[in-house]
């Protein structure tokens, strides 16, 4: 290949990064022209100039995944190489998805970038194929699938949340993947090599939920102080119970001290909250404190219902099938109705739900091929009794859950003594709560609402320990 006529355009505000790869490029005998703002490089590119473009993300003026549309849009043909000093998926995400030709983490390698320069100009300027690439280095390296313009957007939170260590709160509905990207937050952010630390407020009896985040003394520390140097993830914060929340709040204005023994300091940990409920609704019924709302609420991750991000659900389907092969199950190949066909379903299970969709019509069905009649089949089969698995749509399927998980954390899989009772108090309290919530403390009416003798209510509120939200609202 003849490099003489070739030029690259460089584009990175730090300008021994400039020099080092002009140096190294016109050695090569390529001619190249280098800028530190991106106003410039778009210009050079929309006067025609270049046949390749080497760009950093970070500009004094833009960011280059806001302005590589544009690049695509003027010069569809011009290959583009993205070098990024956050070595993250995300940026490798955004990258892609933006069109870019490559990837390139800093600090790079002189040889990897000169490598990719080359291989980026002598191939035929082809977009698909350089999409289909891209598509490709995506697909292996993350663990959050989907392209659409709802899941960029998360993207672009998740990348500029990466660096900053602040509390974060992720809201979505049931099986958005609010896990997920609270683990993605972890394994990209300063503290990845730190521990993850998941605490599932909803699977934990609330007697037991401080002595699980506080620990009960003589040795046992609690999650707080597991997660020292690293993440707690507090999943269904929804579901704290209002001493917890008091403390946990204490905790984090440093009102109430917590030594990690191994350090004699205070951990330090960074807490990733999520949630499906509706917070400001908890607060308006004084079930969820509104200070401690304000200081998780830091940085809100919203993460969308698969209804809204329809034209995601080929990619999720590819890969759960993908999976479920290599878990095991028969190979097979889905068709286009059978995807037209699920574009139509309100997945009220979001991502988790087709997961499991597609798992089942692996292993329960013969076909290779999966049609719109087996994913009809299947949909109808399930909608009226959904799974406990696909979320918590009936108050049974969220018992059957929780107390499935109950059981599953016992060491040897048998709870303590006394089971019923502590299991029929735990649906109480709530259902008294939210009553005397709703009636603003009026017992009177609350015990007709519940049909309840007003004397019985009276004793349950004494027994249960039934916290009194009146003055709350
Ligand atoms: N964007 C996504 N790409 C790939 N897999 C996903 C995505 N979102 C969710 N999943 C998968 O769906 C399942 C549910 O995800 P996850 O547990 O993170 O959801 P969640 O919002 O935390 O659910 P819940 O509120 O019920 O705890 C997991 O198996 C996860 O791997």
């Amino acid at each position: 290949m003849n490099a003489a006529n070739k030029k690259i355009l460089i584009a990175d505000d730090d300008s021994s990064v400039r020099l080092v790869l002009s140096q190294a490029f016109t050695r090569l005998g390529y001619q190249v022209r280098a800028t530190g703002n991106a106003t410039t490089l778009l210009k050079w590119v929309s006067d025609g100039e270049g046949d390749l473009v080497v760009t950093d993300v970070m500009m004094p003026d833009e960011n280059v995944f806001d302005v590589l549309p544009r690049i695509r849009k003027e010069r569809p043909k011009l290959p583009i190489i993205v070098m990024s000093a956050q070595n993250t998926l995300l940026t490798a995400v955004n990258a892609a998805d933006a069109g870019a030709f490559e990837y390139v983490s800093k600090p790079f390698d002189l040889d990897d970038v000169t490598a990719a320069a080359r291989r980026a100009l002598s191939r035929p300027a082809d977009a698909e194929a350089s999409k289909a690439q891209a598509r490709a280095m995506r697909d292996e390296r993350l663990p959050l699938i989907g392209r659409s313009a709802p899941m960029q957007e998360v993207y672009r939170t998740i990348a500029r949340l990466v660096g900053a260590d602040l509390t974060v709160l992720i809201l979505g509905e049931s099986g958005t993947g609010k896990e997920l990207v609270a683990r993605a937050l972890h394994d990209l952010g300063r503290r990845r090599d730190g521990k993850f630390v998941v605490i599932n407020l909803a699977a934990v009896p609330r007697e037991r939920v401080e002595a699980e985040l506080f620990g009960r003394g003589e040795g046992d520390n609690g999650r707080l102080v597991e997660a020292d140097g690293g993440t707690l993830f507090l999943d269904e914060i929804g579901d704290m119970p209002l001493d917890a929340q008091t403390r946990l709040l204490r905790v984090i204005d440093g009102t109430e001290p917590v030594i990690n023994p191994k350090t004699g300091r205070r951990p330090n940990v960074r807490i990733i909250a999520a949630t499906n409920r509706d917070l400001r609704g908890l607060i308006q019924q004084g079930l969820f404190r509104e200070d401690l709302f304000f200081r998780l609420n830091v940085a809100p991750v919203r993460l969308p219902p698969l209804r809204d991000r329809a034209e995601d659900i080929p990619d999720l389907a590819r890969t759960f099938l993908l999976r479920a092969n290599r878990e095991g199950l028969p190979a097979k190949t889905i068709d286009q109705s059978a995807l037209d066909r699920m574009k139509s379903h309100s997945w009220p299970g979001n991502v988790r739900e087709l997961e499991n969709l597609i798992r089942r019509m692996c292993a329960l069905y013969a076909e290779e091929l999966i049609t719109a009649r087996i994913v009809d089949r299947e949909l109808q089969d399930h909608a009226p009794a959904p799974r406990a698995d696909e979320g918590p749509v009936t108050l049974a399927a969220l018992v059957e859950r929780h107390l499935a998980s109950h059981f599953a954390e016992q060491p040897d899989g048998v709870p303590a003594a006394g089971l019923y009772d502590r299991v029929l108090q735990e649906v109480e309290r709530p259902l008294i709560q939210l009553t005397l919530s709703a009636t603003r403390g009026n017992q009177v009416r609350a015990a007709e609402i519940l049909g309840l003798n007003r004397n019985t209510l009276r004793k349950k509120i004494q027994d249960l320990g039934v916290e009194m939200s009146r003055g709350r609202r």
